[in-house]
Order: C-alpha cells, then sequence, then structure tokens
C-alpha cells in the first residue's frame, strides 16, 4: 500500500518550507563538496614542501575552504532544521485548533491521551521527514545517477549488470518498506495508549489509590509499553534486513562484475584499469544508497504519522459548525451590526426529539417546555429522565433528531455559535476546575474581566471569605482540576465563573449537591439574586433548591409531565409529590410547605 494521499498530505506539510529545505540542502551539499576540496589542496601544499616553494599560498586557500565549507554547512544545517522546526509547529498548531474545536460526541471517539499523544509524539515524526528524508533521497538519488554515469561511460554492459542486480534487491526492499509504516502506526497507537492510560490515571489519582488499582492500570500501561517494544524490535528487525540487503546486492554485483569483467578483460574488450575503477565506483555506491534507504524508512514513519493527524485534523471529523454560523445573515437578527442583545432571555423547547449519536434509546420524545424571559425554573424528575440533556441541546453539544429550540424566539441553529454560548453561563454537575490560580479559573470566557467584577461575583457566591483566607487571595494556584478546594468550593467557583460572564440565561446543574445548609442558602440567594436579573434554570434532586423556583418543570421518561409551582404540583402530580415526600420536605399528609416557600423566595 503506498498511501498517496497521506504522502500528498505530508509533503503539502513541507511545501510552505520548500525555498528554505531546497536552501539548506543545497548548501549542506555545497559544504560537503568543500570537504572534499581539502585533500587536493593538501596534496599541493605537500608537493610545494617538496618543491622547497611557498606554501603560504595554499596554507591560506586550505585555511579558508575549511571555514568557508563550515559555515555553509553550519547555515545549511540551521536552515533544514528550522524548516522542520516549522513543519513540527505548523501541525501541532493545525492540530490542537481542530481538537479544541471538535464536537462533543466526536470527542469520545478519541481519548484524551491519544489526542495529546498526536499532538506531541506524531507530529515530531514529521521533523525528520523535513530535515532530513528530502535531502537523503535527493543527494542520494543525484548522486547515484551520477555514478552510474560515470559507470557507464567506462563501460555499458558491466553497468547493466550492476543495475540488474540493485534492481532486483531495490524491489525486495520495495515490498518490505510498507511493514515500516504499519509498524510505526502501531507504535505511535500504543505511545496513544501509554499516555491514555496515564491520564485516566493522573485524572482520578485518589480513586485509583483508594481502590488500590495502581497494579491494574500499570498492567495497562506496560501492555501498551510492550507492544511499542514489540514493533520498535521488528522495526529495528526491517531496518537490520533492509541495510544488510542493500549491502548484499552491492557485493553480489561486485562479484559479477568481477566475473563478467574478468571475462571481458580476458577477451580484450576492456582493459583492467577500466575494471578496477569500475570496481571502485561500486563502492561508491554505498553512500547514496544507504542515504535513500534512511530517507525510505524516515518517510514511512512520518506517513504513519500523517495517517494518525489526518484522523483528527482533516477528512475523518468535521468541526463545530462555525462556517455555518458565519453564513448567518441580516435577516434572522444576528446581523454583525446589531448591538449585543441584554437582558433576560426567553427559552422554548418545541416537540425535541432526541438520542445521544450511536445509542438506541431516545432520551427525549418531544420535550415541549416554554420559558418566558426572568425569573427561576426548576427541571425536577428521576434520575436519567432527560434533564441534564435539556442543557446539552441549549449549548448545542449535541443536535435534537427533530423539533426546534428557541433562544428570544430565535431557533438555536441560527444563532452564532459564539453568541449563542456566549449568551448562557452553564454550570455542569461535575462543575470542573482547572488547573491554575482561582483568578486563572474565573476568567475562563472572561479574559477582561477587572477587580470590581470578580470581586462582585466572590461575594455572591460567597467565596469573598475563602479568598481571604487564601495565603494570595484570587492569584492562590488551586492544583490540578482545583484539588486543593473542597467539593462546595469548586462548585461556587463554577457558579462565579459563570455569573462573571454576564450571561443573559443561567443553567445550573446540580450545583448545590455538595453544599453544607450554610453555603446552600447562600446560595439559593445568590440564585435568587441571579433570577430577578437574567433567566435561571437550575437542575436539582434537592427540592430545597427548588420550592424558590416561579415554575417547576417536572420530567419522566424523556417528557415533560407536569409544569406549575410547588405548590401547585404537590397536590395535582403524584410523581411530584412522592419525590417532595422522599425527599423530607414534605410531611406525607401535609400539602405544600407554603412557609418555606415564602422565605426562600
Ligand atoms: N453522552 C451520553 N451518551 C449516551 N447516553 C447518554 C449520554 N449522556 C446521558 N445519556 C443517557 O441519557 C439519559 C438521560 O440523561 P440525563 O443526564 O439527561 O439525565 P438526568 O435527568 O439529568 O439524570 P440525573 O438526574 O441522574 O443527572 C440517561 O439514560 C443517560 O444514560
Amino acid at each position: 500500500m503506498l498511501h498517496l494521499s497521506a504522502w500528498r498530505e505530508m509533503l503539502a506539510y513541507i511545501l510552505p518550507y520548500r525555498k528554505l529545505v531546497i536552501t539548506g540542502g543545497i548548501l549542506s551539499t555545497i559544504g560537503s563538496l568543500i570537504g572534499l576540496v581539502q585533500p587536493v589542496v593538501t596534496k599541493d601544499l605537500v608537493d610545494s614542501l617538496e618543491r622547497d616553494e611557498t606554501v603560504a599560498g595554499s596554507l591560506l586557500l586550505l585555511t579558508a575552504a575549511v571555514l568557508l565549507g563550515a559555515v555553509i554547512t553550519a547555515i545549511g544545517s540551521y536552515l533544514l532544521g528550522r524548516s522542520a522546526e516549522s513543519v513540527v509547529r505548523d501541525s501541532r498548531h493545525g492540530l490542537v485548533g481542530r481538537i479544541l474545536r471538535l464536537r462533543i460526541p466526536q470527542t469520545s471517539r478519541f481519548p484524551p491521551g491519544d489526542l495529546m499523544s498526536r499532538v506531541t509524539a506524531d507530529t515530531t515524526l514529521l521533523r525528520e521527514v523535513a530535515s532530513q528524508a528530502l535531502v537523503d533521497s535527493g543527494r542520494g538519488l543525484l548522486m547515484l545517477i551520477a555514478i552510474l554515469v560515470m559507470m557507464f561511460l567506462m563501460d555499458p554492459v558491466l553497468v547493466l549488470v550492476t543495475v540488474g542486480v540493485l534492481v532486483f534487491a531495490g524491489l525486495l526492499i520495495g515490498l518490505v518498506v510498507p511493514f515500516f509504516s504499519r509498524y510505526n502506526e502501531h507504535v505511535q497507537r500504543a505511545l496513544g495508549e501509554i499516555s491514555n492510560t496515564l491520564e485516566r490515571s493522573l485524572g482520578a489519582f485518589r480513586m485509583i489509590k483508594a481502590s488500590g488499582s495502581e497494579p491494574q492500570e500499570e498492567a495497562k500501561a506496560v501492555a501498551a509499553t510492550t507492544t511499542a517494544w514489540k514493533y520498535g524490535v521488528r522495526l529495528a528487525g526491517l531496518n537490520g534486513l533492509v541495510g544488510a540487503g542493500a549491502v548484499l546486492a552491492i557485493h553480489v554485483s561486485f562479484l559479477a562484475v568481477l566475473g563478467i569483467g574478468g571475462a571481458r578483460v580476458a577477451t580484450g574488450e576492456i582493459q583492467i584499469g577500466t575494471l578496477v575503477a569500475f570496481l571502485l565506483y561500486l563502492f561508491y555506491l554505498f553512500e547514496p544508497v544507504g542515504s535513500l534507504l534512511e530517507a525510505a524508512s524516515n518517510f514511512s514513519a512520518g506517513v504513519a504519522s500523517v495517517r494518525r493527524i489526518r484522523e483528527v485534523q482533516q477528512l475523518d471529523v468535521e468541526p463545530e459548525p462555525e462556517s455555518e454560523l458565519a453564513r448567518v445573515s441580516e435577516g434572522n437578527g444576528f446581523g454583525s451590526g446589531e448591538t449585543a442583545r441584554t437582558g433576560p432571555a426567553s427559552l422554548e423547547f418545541q416537540e425535541v426529539v432526541f438520542r445521544y449519536p450511536g445509542t438506541t434509546p431516545v432520551v427525549h420524545h418531544g420535550v415541549s417546555i416554554d420559558i418566558p424571559p426572568g425569573g427561576i425554573t426548576a427541571l425536577v424528575g428521576p434520575s436519567g429522565a432527560g434533564k441534564s440533556t435539556v442543557f446539552a441541546l441549549l449549548e448545542r453539544f449535541y443536535e435534537p433528531d427533530s423539533g426546534r429550540i428557541l433562544l428570544d424566539g430565535h431557533d438555536i441553529r441560527d444563532w452564532p455559535l459564539h453568541q449563542l454560548r456566549a449568551a448562557i453561563g452553564y454550570v455542569e454537575q461535575d462543575a470542573p476546575v482547572l488547573a491554575g490560580t482561582l483568578r486563572e479559573n474565573l476568567l475562563i470566557g472572561v479574559p477582561h474581566a477587572d477587580d470590581a467584577d470578580i470581586d462582585r461575583v466572590l461575594r455572591r457566591t460567597r467565596l469573598d471569605q475563602l479568598v481571604s483566607r487564601l495565603p494570595a487571595g484570587v492569584d492562590t494556584t488551586v492544583g490540578h482540576r482545583g484539588n486543593t478546594l473542597s467539593g462546595g468550593e469548586r462548585q461556587r467557583v463554577a457558579v462565579a465563573r459563570a455569573l462573571l460572564r454576564r450571561p443573559r440565561l443561567l443553567l445550573l446543574d446540580e450545583v448545590t449537591s455538595q453544599l453544607d445548609a450554610v453555603n446552600e442558602l447562600a446560595l439559593r440567594d445568590a440564585i435568587a439574586e441571579a433570577g430577578r436579573e437574567l433567566t435561571v434554570v437550575v437542575v436539582a434532586h434537592r427540592l430545597s433548591t427548588v420550592v424558590q423556583a416561579d415554575r417547576i418543570v417536572v420530567m419522566d421518561g424523556g417528557l415533560v409531565r407536569a409544569v406549575g409551582t410547588h405548590g401547585e404540583l404537590v397536590g395535582a402530580d403524584p410523581l411530584y409529590r412522592e419525590l417532595a415526600t422522599t425527599q423530607l420536605l414534605v410531611p406525607k399528609e401535609s400539602g405544600a410547605p407554603e412557609d418555606e416557600r415564602a422565605t426562600t423566595r
């Protein structure tokens, strides 16, 4: 298999730097050629000494040649190295940009560790192609042709013998070379697997330790390292085989030339001197053949890496629909001239049907929800009812199979994606906090927020007391995934971050689940405050968070089964009443806790 498209792509990475590569290649070749002048000048120098002539001129020439050779070689190798680094940088830039724009469902196809290894390890293989393989193959080919021409001029018959043996060996080697690419791909895949295992384990390090599963995780990594080793060893074997094949071919040519050439000398067709010179040229073939083999090995490694890069980069994966969004015209209300909308947003789900891509169960069976601007709406229902999925669809992480979702009366597919997401503040169920400082975490998505804004959201989420205790205040680092914070603090950081973006619609998924009574009350106040300025939708299992809502949407089995206030639903909806009673908010016999509702609003 030649994988022509992968070859084309590999060369496409190098194309922008072709001038640099060609100049570098020419300079390093000239540098090597200048080295060849040295023996000639040295001979001249020794001759001059013998003749008692002055050697100053020759010495000067020799020094100049050595210096010039060194400088030209250095510039040549700098240019080649620079172009190689640029090729690697470009492929990394492209890949990182692509990865960050993957659609959510696509990320499940590529585990994070594997994606990381494609960005770091796979791209590195392109370096050798850009710096060495192209130059090696060009130089090797030129030298090969030059030597064969010289041999042809000496004796065309013997050249035929040599070329015959070389072509035969070349075909055999050609059969082996595709394995290089395949084995390299196995090695790269195994490296991805190692990163993957480590990423998985380090991402849940405490759980791994607490459950004592280090040996299991280690075994996974060891299996991958063993695979990398196995194919690395095979590659070493192939390299040895191909190298030995090339040497053998030249030696066989040598014997054939010696035999046939000897006969031709005996019949007087050629002179003995011609045969000797021919045999010397035959040994000159070692260098270009070696260069070509080295280049073939580097090229096949490059092809393997390009194929893995391409899986993410090009054909198989479509990024988020930026282009679709760019064509959004003025007619739908999102023209570039339009000033950003402010104030709470309205929200409507119209008969939304949805199943997660690649799965069979339908999660939403025709969900219809109508939420006017402002106030607090709570989504409640048993686990798996499809509540979090409402948020995922609103953020356009997934597309509904049918039905429409409207924000401010516009289908969200017509919203420019960045504007849609800028209008929404979304706090996920497990509230991620990233490594870095508290400030960096708050500024995600709002890099230019000022200190006054930060203080505002810290106060609102009652994080101000925590910050005043931290050694460097808001500039204190919070560890990997925020692990120096408590679960409740992480939740509040996530809420603060969402509020800092001044969204028009705030989506909160289980944000009070890890809070103690005092902090939960505080966050409920913050949510109530937010509900006066923007539209807030909360998913909650704890009804203490829910009773403050202006409307409650009860979901079950992918459908909305009831909408109302706490008081109305306790009376009207058996499922809601059951949820309320099992969560100990409503005494079994009594009705709605109206007094609580009054205090929490
Ligand atoms: N990424 C996913 N891929 C496939 N199925 C999913 C995915 N996320 C959720 N589901 C499935 O969709 C259904 C609804 O999930 P969803 O998270 O919306 O429920 P929920 O009502 O928020 O539940 P909970 O209260 O437990 O968070 C569940 O059966 C779940 O297994």
